[in-house]
């Protein structure tokens, strides 16, 4: 049987990894996990998709069990500051978009426009998050969803098959090395072999695939499968098996970034429940707000900006507070390996690729890989099948999402500089300029977005349209001929919602105050 795992590497994506298979296979699978002591783990990842709620029920964790541990706040959208010009701002959140006699409620916006803020009146959630507030009431209780957050039916659905059915309210925010350290403890307790060495040598057999990893001080490792979770150095699956890497940059220029984590008093400050992303002259910069401490970074492109300026702009926007600490300059790769999993070799979070964390999708990537892994997981006889199954499903999730983000640079109204500029003359991914032009005429809907799955629904793609302004989307024809009653209805229902929600929820620091 084949269920001897070697684990390279110790971050987010190695310990996601050995969790998630211990939770799967139990002691039916043998695991060990090698990290460096010497190279460290990329320190940052503090943001989330809402589907990684997935991931802790998967490992039988409730959020009490590992938020306190790992700093965690709750996360209701991304809000884009200064992308259209200075000073606006949007959600993108996550909450259905409902539908009114089969037009999507933003649709009716476009035609009807109640305010300028189609975030605020389609989205319930835009007004918690301008009031600082918790989806949850101070006993735990859910604010009411058009679903049961406990239903059995979704219990056991893999992402990918969830998507659609329900949309939860919120995602985390967590400290990337808090949460490395209790999946680390969760790993072990459950039998995981954790060896702190360098991996100086992979050994290949003749027909390539691999039979072990040299360490320094704990010889060779073998095994049957290896994962490569050695980040963008990508150790066994580009270096070994010289797996090519398809890049990105064509079309998503930002490959570097310079990071802060910055200690704060919350209780003072307050919590705003969402991460943010501040448009700069070259590029933009992330505020996550945790337990303690905020996590920030300016994620930016080095043909327009040196890493000194870079940082100089950071600790500028922080303030005093950014004095003493510690600046973290990231070399970033972006694009993805041409196939994640090559020979006995799958490669899982930045070893198999990545984009900028603008939407926070590193960690989606490496849920999905994990969940697409277990269910495509070899067979004695290393059946192509699996293989080619998995290798399409992580290329189409990282292809999607690129196309999702360069939309973002696409549909900015912004253009008061060159980086800005090129913006909109920069080659689109294949595929983006035909779906552009179908969204001229009409919103997008779940027939004309990325065609495979990638996480993202069609109102995200609204939401960057709307919220962006730099491409003039005009409401469906039919509407004009179509009773608005039931639109106004439902405008006022959100509004309805929105006033008795932000009459009653606490503020956000105040719900995680009692665990801290
Ligand atoms: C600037 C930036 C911001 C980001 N923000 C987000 C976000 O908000 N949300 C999100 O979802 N994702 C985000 N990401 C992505 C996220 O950080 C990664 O997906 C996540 O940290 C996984 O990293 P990793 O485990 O693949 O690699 P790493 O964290 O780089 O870990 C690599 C591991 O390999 C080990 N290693 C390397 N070489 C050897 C060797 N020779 N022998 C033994 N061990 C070795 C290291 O010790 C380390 O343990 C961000 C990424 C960047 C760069
Ligand atoms: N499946 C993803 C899609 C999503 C829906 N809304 C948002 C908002 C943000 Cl900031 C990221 C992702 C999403 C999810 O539900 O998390």
């Amino acid at each position: 049987m084949l269920n001897r795992v070697v684990i390279v590497g110790g971050g987010t994506a190695g310990w996601m990894t050995a969790s998630y298979f211990k939770a799967a296979f139990g002691d039916r699978i043998d695991i060990t996990l090698v990290e460096s002591g010497n190279v460290g783990a990329v320190g940052v990842g503090e943001a989330t998709f809402s589907d990684i709620r997935h991931f802790f029920e998967f490992l039988g964790l409730k959020e009490k069990d590992w938020m306190p541990a790992c700093n965690a706040t709750y996360k209701l959208a991304v809000r884009f500051e200064n992308w259209r010009e200075q000073g606006h701002y949007y959600y993108h959140p996550f909450e259905q978009m409902r539908s009114v006699n089969g037009f999507a409620l933003t649709d009716w916006w476009l035609k009807e426009k109640p305010t300028e803020r189609f975030d605020k009146d389609c989205f319930v959630m835009s007004s918690v998050i301008d009031a600082g507030l918790s989806p949850r009431h101070l006993d735990g209780s859910l604010i009411d969803q058009p679903f049961d957050e406990g239903a059995e039916e979704m219990h056991g659905l893999t992402m990918s098959e969830h998507q659609g059915k329900t949309q939860f309210p919120y995602a985390y925010h967590f400290e990337a090395a808090l949460l490395a350290k209790y999946l680390t403890q969760y790993s072990v307790d459950r039998g995981v072999k954790h060896i702190i060495d360098d991996v100086s040598h992979v050994d290949l057999d003749e027909r390539g695939w691999i039979t072990g990893v040299r360490t320094g001080e704990h010889g060779d490792l073998t095994g049957d499968l290896f994962i490569d979770c050695t980040g963008f150095r990508g150790l066994l699956l580009n270096k070994a098996l010289e797996e090519p890497f398809i890049s990105y940059q064509d079309t998503l220029p930002n490959d570097s970034a310079v990071a802060l984590q910055v200690p704060m008093d919350m209780e003072k400050r307050g919590i705003r429940p969402c991460t943010t992303a501040t448009a700069q002259d070259a590029g933009w910069i992330w505020t996550i707000p945790l337990m303690g401490r905020v996590g920030t970074g300016y994620v930016y492109a080095k043909d327009y900006l040196s890493p000194d300026e870079a940082e100089r702009t950071l600790r500028e926007f922080v303030g005093p507070a950014a004095a003493d600490v510690e600046a973290n300059h990231i070399k970033m790769r972006i694009g993805r390996s041409r196939n994640s999993w090559v020979k006995n070799c799958v490669g899982i979070g930045l070893a198999s690729g990545f984009v900028e964390p603008l939407e926070s999708t590193g960690i989606f990537f490496i849920h999905h890989a994990i969940e697409q892994l277990v269910k495509n997981f070899p067979g004695p006889d290393w059946d192509a099948t699996y293989r080619n199954r998995y290798n399409d499903a992580v290329s189409h999730v990282m292809d999607g999402v690129r196309e999702f983000l360069v939309l973002h640079y696409v549909a900015a109204k912004r253009q008061d500089n060159q980086y800005w500029k090129d913006t909109k003359t920069r080659a689109v991914p294949d595929g983006l300029a035909e779906r552009l032009e179908k969204w001229k005429t009409q919103l997008p809907d779940s027939e004309t977005i990325f065609p495979y799955y990638h996480g993202l629904p069609a109102y995200s793609y609204m939401c960057v349209l709307l919220g962006m302004g730099g491409i003039d989307v005009k409401p469906s024809p039919g509407l004009a001929l179509t009773d608005s009653a039931a639109a106004q209805r439902e405008f006022a229902d959100i509004r309805e919602k929105t006033r008795q929600l932000t009459e009653t929820l606490p503020k956000a620091y105040d719900y995680f105050s009692q665990w801290h």
